[in-house]
């Protein structure tokens, strides 16, 4: 990811002030030093860092402290302050409302990721339950229409387009009032792009958004493009009602701070980053989640929330029952996968924890959905009696899924194991006389099944002690959400 070297940069700076005894002006100010590097050096603009600066030597004033205040945390807090207030513009985005059409216009220039962005945001509403409308009012790029229309046929999403109309907003008009009319509730219009910001783009945009009335204009903007970000986010601004934007290419090389940076120019806040090529490569923004990832912090707070949203079944009450009496089965491994596929992208999920940043979990929820489909070639007495299971079957649930018998076998092994170490914690519980949920399961036996997804994930947690760390944390943050 194009800031994880930022972030790393970041924490390290933090992190030395661990190597101080007293903390006092000269160690703040080598360490203001090494932040402000890190962020010019990712492209954030200079008067940004300068303010940044600035704000935290006032907030830290080493003459004013009250004895006993714990200077290191301070100076912490302050600095998340700082990058947090630089994200944030201060306005809440809309939020598309239900059963009403809203209708979306994407902006940005060529090639930023806008037709990209539109099929992923309209993926994300769609799993979200929405009824969902794309519209191509791209004229001026040969070939956007059907790039739109592969997309959206891809993504199981209804679109609109003509190959014979020429005009935009007559397009773009045309197929918001088709969509409106059948009772469609986001309805997204991709515009065309230039090279530059030149008069006959902003032209054909202000023509667009007076045919389509959008609730929201939503700027993309590619995090490649460096300190230029920020002319190009005021440009578009000033032509349209630019309400929210959308950061795209966050997994590439380039350093991302620009973009980021830019975003003050829009005031107008960051909903979405793009991760990826692929669909489900977009992650949702908030900015004190996202600095705190920067910072190697994790968000546990927000994974919880995501976990009671999407349902997931922490405690595993009815799991845990059916496993106390022997019965836990290949369905129950497919509810769990299902659910925890529910709360969107592997990639998304583990990098909620701290110190997870920068893994690459492809592989992780690749196989993850490849047994989905596995099971979903078994009988309903093999997904209930995992016993049943023979040569022959393995050969048959191969062939119907599409897999082969191996993969089929290392799905069936990972169930064992899986459900050999659910027991063994239940049996330890029972005596210690503690209820199992995932949590109080030993570090020992979660590291064996996250080492099975992720090689390296155990060793970015910091060993079994980071294991150990994450898992109090999550206990604390559902405590805090049963209180609530
Ligand atoms: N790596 C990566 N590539 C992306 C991302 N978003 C878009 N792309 C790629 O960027 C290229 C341009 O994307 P498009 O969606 O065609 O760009 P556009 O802004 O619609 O371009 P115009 O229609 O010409 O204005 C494509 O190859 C996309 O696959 C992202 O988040 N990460």
């Amino acid at each position: 990811m194009v800031l994880a070297d930022l972030g790393s940069k970041l924490s390290v700076a933090l992190r030395k002030m661990a190597n101080h005894t007293v903390i006092d002006q000269e160690v703040l100010d080598a360490m203001l030093a090494d932040i402000c590097k890190a962020l010019l050096q990712a492209d954030v603009n200079v008067a940004q860092v300068k303010q940044l600066r600035t704000n935290v030597r006032t907030a830290v004033n080493f003459d004013n402290l009250a004895s006993g205040i714990n200077k290191r945390k301070l100076i912490e807090s302050a600095i998340m302050t700082e990058l947090c207030s630089m994200l944030d513009p201060g306005v809440k985005p809309y939020e598309p409302k239900k059963k009403r059409p809203n209708v979306i216009m994407f902006v940005g220039l060529q090639g930023a990721g806008k037709t990209t962005t539109c099929t992923k945001y309209a993926h994300l509403y769609k799993r979200k339950g929405w009824k969902v409308g794309l519209v191509c009012a791209d004229t001026f790029r040969a070939g956007a229409f059907d790039q739109l229309k592969q997309n959206a046929t891809k993504a199981k999403i209804p679109f609109y387009g003509s190959y014979t109309e020429t005009d935009p907003s007559v397009i773009a008009g045309d197929g918001v009032a088709k969509f409106k009319d059948e009772g469609y509730e986001i309805i997204i219009v991709d515009t065309s792009g230039r090279h530059r910001q030149e008069g006959a783009l902003f032209e054909e945009m202000e023509q667009i958004a007076a045919a389509t009335e959008p609730d929201d204009v939503v700027f993309v903007m590619d995090s490649s493009i460096g300190q230029a970000a920020h002319d190009q986010a005021r440009a578009f601004k000033e032509k349209v009602k630019v309400g929210s934007c959308i950061i795209t290419k966050l997994d590439g090389h380039a350093k991302g701070g620009g973009a980021l940076s830019a975003v003050a120019a829009t005031q107008a806040p960051i909903i979405h980053i793009g991760t990826g090529e692929h669909i489900d490569d977009f992650e949702d923004f908030e900015v004190k989640a996202f600095v705190s990832r920067l910072l190697g912090k994790g968000n546990i707070a927000g994974l919880m929330e995501r976990m009671k949203e999407a349902d997931v079944d922490l405690e595993g009450a009815e799991m845990m029952k059916r496993l106390a009496s022997g019965q836990w089965t290949l369905r129950d491994m497919r509810e769990q996968f299902q659910a925890v596929m529910k709360m969107g992208p592997l990639s998304n999920i583990m990098n909620s924890f701290p110190g997870m940043q920068g893994l690459d979990f492809r592989e992780s929820s690749q196989r993850i959905k490849r047994w989905m489909t596995i099971m979903d070639s078994m009988t309903d007495a093999e997904l209930d009696d995992p016993k049943l299971m023979s040569a022959e079957r393995v050969l048959r649930i191969a062939r119907g899924s599409g897999y082969y018998p191996s993969e089929v076998i290392e799905l069936l092994e990972q169930f064992k194991m899986m459900q050999s170490t659910m027991q063994k914690t239940m049996k330890k519980n029972k005596k210690l006389g503690k209820q199992t949920d995932m949590r109080n399961m030993d570090s020992h036996t979660v590291a064996q099944m996250m080492q099975r997804m992720n090689p390296q994930m155990l060793q970015h947690l910091g060993g079994i002690n980071g294991l150990d760390a994450m898992m109090r944390e999550m206990e604390k943050e559902e405590k805090k959400l049963k209180d609530k």
